[in-house]
């Protein structure tokens, strides 16, 4: 069945931090072109003043992540998200203040960082995995199955400088995952990848962050943050303008009415859980008679052939004595349904 944000357990109020930011600045030299005569009025007044401007990518950025959190983090162009990133997992190094993690940390922070161009993929896989902290031997171990979940094929015996950027991120990708880092971060690469290998990765994504990882993403898509983040936080010219619940950080980024994408997301989910609430209460009906009617089995999936919609539920519906999964399914999204109908009211 596929997971969605409610199926993903909620952090505890407990949980220990696994990412401190406190005060974080990042200064980076603003480079102008000067002319000759600019530069030679420079040199005789003495080198007077700085030819070159600084400017704070991040300007003394503070927030603590908890174990288990799945944040996002927003904002326009060049507000500094990547930046942030970059000193979270230690690539670069902040101007002022600090960055203290927990737990192993894998980044994909940029397309082909950590691959050498000239080596194979293969060898790039073994490189990779060590960067990530993981030894030859437990790299032997997930060899194959990286390369399978990357699907580079033979390809990863090719030099990655053959490689197109979507290939990159596949085997990226699938180094990374298997090294089953603590903290995730993403960068917007995601977004080279071919729609059924991100479809790929979300699932892997929501897997991860279903067994309790911390996620830290970037992500110019809204809809996507809005659907496996619970927190967002909106940076502004290097500062946070925004830290709280991912779709209100959502709205703030839409310049919309804080709560309007949580009850739209709310109202489909309502209207979802409500259909199949439906079909599965049907289900159950027609599987009951045809308990009671002594139907064998096959008879009893044929009644029940519209139960297709996951195979889970066909599982569940194609054995009677399961019957009691149907209605631990039923009580879910019974649940589901008043705690949806709760949160719209409340955003009435
Ligand atoms: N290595 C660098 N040298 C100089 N300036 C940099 C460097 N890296 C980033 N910057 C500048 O810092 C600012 C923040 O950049 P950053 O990449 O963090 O923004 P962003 O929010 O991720 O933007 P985008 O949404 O466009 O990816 C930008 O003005 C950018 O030009």
């Amino acid at each position: 069945m596929e997971l969605d944000i409610f199926d993903l357990p909620p952090v505890s109020p407990d949980a220990p931090d696994v990412i401190r930011v406190d005060h974080l600045v990042k200064r980076f030299v603003l480079r102008h072109t000067r002319s000759m005569k600019e530069a030679f009025i420079w040199l005789i007044k003495g080198r007077k003043g700085d030819l070159s401007e600084k400017f704070n990518a991040l300007n003394g950025v503070s927030m603590n992540i908890r174990e288990g959190e799945r944040v996002a983090l927003l904002g326009y162009n060049g507000s500094g998200k990547s930046t942030m990133l970059k000193l979270i997992s230690g690539v670069m190094q902040p101007d002022d203040g600090s960055v203290l993690t927990r737990g192993r940390i894998a980044g994909l922070i940029e397309v082909g960082a950590g691959f050498h161009p000239d080596l194979t993929g293969r060898d790039n896989v073994y490189l990779n995995a060590a960067i990530l902290g993981m030894s030859k031997e437990q790299t032997d171990a997930l060899f194959d199955e990286i390369v399978a979940f990357s699907e580079i094929g033979d390809f990863i015996d090719t030099e990655v400088k053959f490689y197109s950027s979507g290939m990159y991120l596949r085997l990226a990708f699938a180094v990374a995952i298997h090294t089953d880092p603590e903290i995730f971060l993403v960068d917007e690469i995601l977004a080279v990848g071919d729609e059924p290998f991100q479809k790929k990765c979300l699932k892997k994504i929501k897997e991860l962050c279903a067994s309790g990882k911390t996620l830290v993403v970037v992500s110019h898509d809204l809809d996507l943050v809005s659907q496996i983040c619970d927190r967002g936080i909106v940076l502004e010219k290097g500062n946070v303008r925004f830290d709280g619940d991912a779709m209100e950080a959502v709205d703030v980024m839409r310049d919309q009415p804080l709560g309007t994408t949580k009850k739209h997301r709310n109202e489909g989910d309502l209207l979802a859980a409500h259909q199949k609430l439906e079909t599965l209460a049907n289900n159950k009906r027609d599987l009951e008679a045809a308990i009671s009617a002594g139907s064998s089995e096959p008879v009893a999936v044929a009644l029940l052939g519209i139960a297709e919609e996951t195979q889970a539920e066909l599982d569940a519906l194609s054995n009677p004595e399961k019957l009691e999964i149907v209605n631990s399914e039923i009580d879910r999204l019974t649940k589901k349904k008043a705690r949806l109908e709760k949160e719209i009211a409340h955003y009435q």
